[in-house]
C-alpha cells in the first residue's frame, strides 16, 4: 500500500478515535447521557428476554442509536454555545431549549414505542 493510502487509512482511524474520544467525554460529563446509557442497556436486555422478533430489534436498536446519538448532538450544541457566550443571550437560550427540545420528542416518542413493544410481552 502506498503513503497516500497509509495516511487515508490513519486519517480514517483517526477520525474514529475522535468520536470514540467525544462519547466518552460525554459519557464522563452529561448526568442525562449515562442516564440514558443505562436505560438502554435495560431495554436490549428486556429485549433479550422477551425474545423479541427481528423487526422489533430493528426498531429497538433504531432507538438506541437516535437518543444516545441525539443526546450527543445535544452536547454539542451546548458547549458550542458555551463557547461562544458566558452571559445571558435569547439566542444562546433558544439553541439550547431547541436542542433540548429535540431530545425530549424523540424520548416520548421511544418511550410511547417502548411500551407498544414490550406491554403486549410483559401481560
Ligand atoms: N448563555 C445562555 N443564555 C441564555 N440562556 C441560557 C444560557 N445558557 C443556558 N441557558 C438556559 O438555561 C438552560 C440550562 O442550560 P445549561 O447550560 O445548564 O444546560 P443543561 O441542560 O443544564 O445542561 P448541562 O448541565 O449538561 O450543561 C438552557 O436550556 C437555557 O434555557
Amino acid at each position: 500500500m502506498g503513503s497516500k493510502g497509509r495516511s487515508e487509512r490513519e486519517r480514517f482511524i483517526r477520525s474514529f478515535s475522535y468520536a470514540w474520544d467525544g462519547i466518552k467525554s460525554t459519557f464522563r460529563s452529561e448526568r442525562n447521557f449515562q442516564i440514558h446509557t443505562v436505560i438502554c442497556i435495560l431495554v436490549a436486555a428486556a429485549a433479550f428476554f422477551y425474545h423479541i422478533t427481528l423487526t422489533e430489534w430493528l426498531i429497538i436498536l433504531f432507538l438506541i442509536g437516535g437518543m444516545l446519538s441525539l443526546e450527543l448532538m445535544n452536547t454539542a450544541v451546548e458547549r458550542l454555545v458555551d463557547l461562544v457566550t458566558a452571559e445571558y443571550h435569547p439566542l444562546a437560550k433558544a439553541a439550547k431549549d431547541a436542542a433540548a427540545g429535540a431530545v425530549l420528542i424523540y424520548a416520548v416518542l421511544a418511550v410511547i414505542i417502548g411500551l407498544i413493544i414490550f406491554i403486549p410481552k410483559i401481560l
